[in-house]
């Protein structure tokens, strides 16, 4: 337990400084040590009853060897194989007796790790409801995404690792302890001096794994919590795949994903090294006395001990007391561990994250900086910035086509807007110009180069070209500064802090930020909203040099008023926009709108189509009383 204290205490803490991470940990150690023992002292009658289930359990222990003694010194070889026979009728009644205790010794364990989990899922659930009533009300978080509920599935699942750990430590520290104490009494009552061969190397084996124990913790530790972040980092970059390649991430995300790969393969081999010294205690403590009982043989028949008693002290060494050390170095080495990292976890309130948030100081009320409009037109105004000639696609060789002999033109600067019904082929339009689908037939290009999906390289190139903002925005656990810079080039300096607090401001996320602490606050991906999610990508993309933006309704989780301050601050960042428009004032904001209708595809003003168009009059109207909302 004491090890598992000291395992938890550090969950996180690596990133402090080593002495002020020890003395927290050590604190925390104390802490939890205090509080598991207060919480067994207050069941004493559980204990008792636990006490004497585990007795009766170890009465099996130590009938075995020694009815295995008498049966042989009594009864096969003194010629009397009725009376050895019965000596392992006992010895079978011993297991049966043995069953009987271990039954029961588990109903106690669960009268203590009940209460255990009641405790924690009362103080998790609590914490979790508290979260979700703070978090009403906070800006961009959609209706119903309130974060308790996730957070407290989160809490109480770590409490169910918790009782699960807790109990498998009861288990195996318990059986240890009366299994020695059985096997012990048995080899007094057999013949003492074999206590000279089996108590010395023993006790130097528990000693070495008592050594092992702190770093052996801080190890599985650190590898559990490296695991978890692996796990995690994979999981998010899966889920997102599609929007990482959208924003042309991935080499910014590869490298993100190998250095939790390698911080994990170090863990574990940090971990096996220190295997190598539990194998060790084990080999002393379990292995070593069987050698030494083996070659002392004809020393202990010389001192009167019988061939029966051997036996029996064989049959203590290899069917009791090696067994439960096994148990006892791994169930103390991983459920301890795991136990550890969990409450540890539970006590700090940090629901899901390998180490606390680091927080710094809310920006506060800094007055924003004006930002100069980006010269983005690369190939200057004559070189449109978006060109498609007679694009065709569709998403298989049978399929009919979504996009059929499509032409457009977006001029350096220009902004369009693409409407059109549910299925009409925006998205995929936009997925087209950013170069993540190959047209059947035509061309793009993007600025005078060509648009293409390809290599990791060509990828690399299309993120200097353009962004894409998909539905679904793709934010990662890490800083908020790493958030916003991703779509950075590796070569260009990091910008000012001033810089990215502009561009925070800009797409109206400043509420966000100072929630999350800063520029250096932590950011969770799972603890966002939908909106707050857009908002982060919103200034990602606002900051990239790309001089165009596509954005695929990357503000249908905003409000109007919201959504309307994000597509002026793209307006004023300068470069083209393309935006898949869901309401109508987007589309009013454009200079050019593309009503995408099949084969009757048009493309206008608001005014040109209001005329020309029956789709767009139909769109027009039916959005106008949600865009007053
Ligand atoms: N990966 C895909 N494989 C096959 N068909 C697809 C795929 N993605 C989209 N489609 C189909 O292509 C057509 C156009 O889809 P797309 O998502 O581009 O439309 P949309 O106008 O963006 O629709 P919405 O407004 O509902 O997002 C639809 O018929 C859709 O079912």
């Amino acid at each position: 337990m004491a090890e598992s204290a000291e395992g938890s205490a550090g969950t996180g803490a690596g990133r402090a400084p080593a002495r002020g991470a020890r003395a927290g940990r050590d604190s925390a150690r104390r802490g939890l040590v205090r509080a598991g023992l207060g919480f067994l002292l207050r069941r004493p009658r559980t204990l008792a009853a636990l006490a004497g289930w585990s007795a009766l359990e170890a009465a099996h222990t130590f009938a075995l060897g020694f009815a295995l003694a008498r049966a042989l010194d009594d009864g096969f070889l003194a010629g009397h194989p009725a009376t050895g026979l019965a000596w392992l009728s006992v010895a079978a009644l011993g297991l049966l007796v043995g069953a009987w205790g271990t039954a029961r010794v588990h109903r106690q364990v669960a009268q203590l790790t009940e209460p255990l989990r009641d405790e924690l899922v009362r103080r998790v659930v609590g914490r979790g409801l508290h979260e979700a009533v703070t978090a009403v009300g906070t800006p961009g978080r959609a209706a119903g995404e309130a974060s308790g509920t996730g957070v407290v599935s989160r809490l109480t699942h770590q409490v169910e690792i918790a009782r699960d750990s807790f109990a498998g430590l009861v288990m195996v520290s318990r059986s240890f302890l009366f299994t020695l104490a059985g096997a012990v009494l048995g080899l007094v009552a057999l013949a003492p001096v074999l206590l000279l061969v089996v108590v010395p190397p023993l006790l130097a084996g528990l000693a070495v794994f008592a050594g092992t124990l702190r770093p052996l913790a801080r190890r599985q530790r650190d590898f559990l919590v490296a695991d978890e972040e692996l796990a995690r980092e994979v999981g998010t970059t899966v889920r997102a795949l599609r929007d990482v390649a959208a924003c042309g991430a991935q080499e910014s995300v590869r490298r993100r994903v190998e250095r939790r790969v390698t911080a994990e393969r170090r863990a574990a081999d940090a971990l096996a090294r220190w295997g190598v010294a539990r194998a060790l205690a084990l080999g002393i403590g379990g292995r070593l006395p069987v050698v030494l009982l083996l070659v002392l043989t004809p020393w202990l028949l010389r001192q009167g001990v019988s061939a029966g008693a051997l036996a029996g002290a064989l049959t203590y060494l290899t069917q009791s007391l090696l067994p439960a050390l096994q148990s006892l170095v791994h169930g103390l080495g991983g459920a301890g561990a795991r136990l550890a990292v969990v409450i540890g976890r539970l006590r700090e309130g940090a629901p899901d994250s390998g180490g606390p948030a680091p927080r710094t100081p809310t920006p506060g009320s800094r007055t924003p900086t004006p930002r100069t409009p980006d010269p983005r037109t690369p190939s200057g105004p004559e070189v449109p910035a978006l060109e498609l000639r007679g694009v065709t696609f569709a998403y298989g060789p049978g399929a009919a086509p979504v996009l059929t002999g499509l032409d457009l033109t977006v001029p350096a600067g220009g902004r369009l807007a693409v409407v059109g019904p549910s299925g009409a082929g925006k998205s995929t339009l936009a997925l087209l110009v950013a170069g993540l689908l190959r047209p059947s037939a035509g061309e793009i290009r993007v600025h005078g180069q060509p648009a293409v999906p390809g290599r990791l390289r060509a990828a690399e190139q299309l993120a200097g070209q353009r962004v894409l903002i998909p539905q679904e925005s793709y934010v990662f656990t890490g800083s908020l500064r790493e958030n916003l810079c991703c779509l950075l080039p590796e070569s260009s300096a990091p910008p000012p802090g001033a810089v990215l607090l502009d561009a925070v401001e800009a797409v109206g996320a400043r509420a966000l930020v100072r929630q999350l602490g800063g520029l250096d606050g932590w950011v969770d991906p799972v603890a966002l909203s939908a909106g707050e999610r857009q908002q982060l990508a919103l200034a990602r993309a606002y900051l990239s040099p790309a001089p165009l933006v596509v954005l695929d309704e990357a503000s249908s989780h905003l409000d109007p008023a919201a959504e309307e301050m994000a597509e002026y601050a793209f307006i004023r960042r300068g470069g083209a926009l393309v935006v898949i428009a869901h309401r109508i004032s987007s589309a009013l904001r454009a200079e050019l709108i593309l009503v995408l209708d099949g084969e009757r595809t048009c493309c206008g003003t608001h005014a040109q189509l209001l005329e020309s168009s029956a789709l767009y009059r139909d769109l027009a109207a039916g959005w106008a009383p949600q865009s007053r909302v």
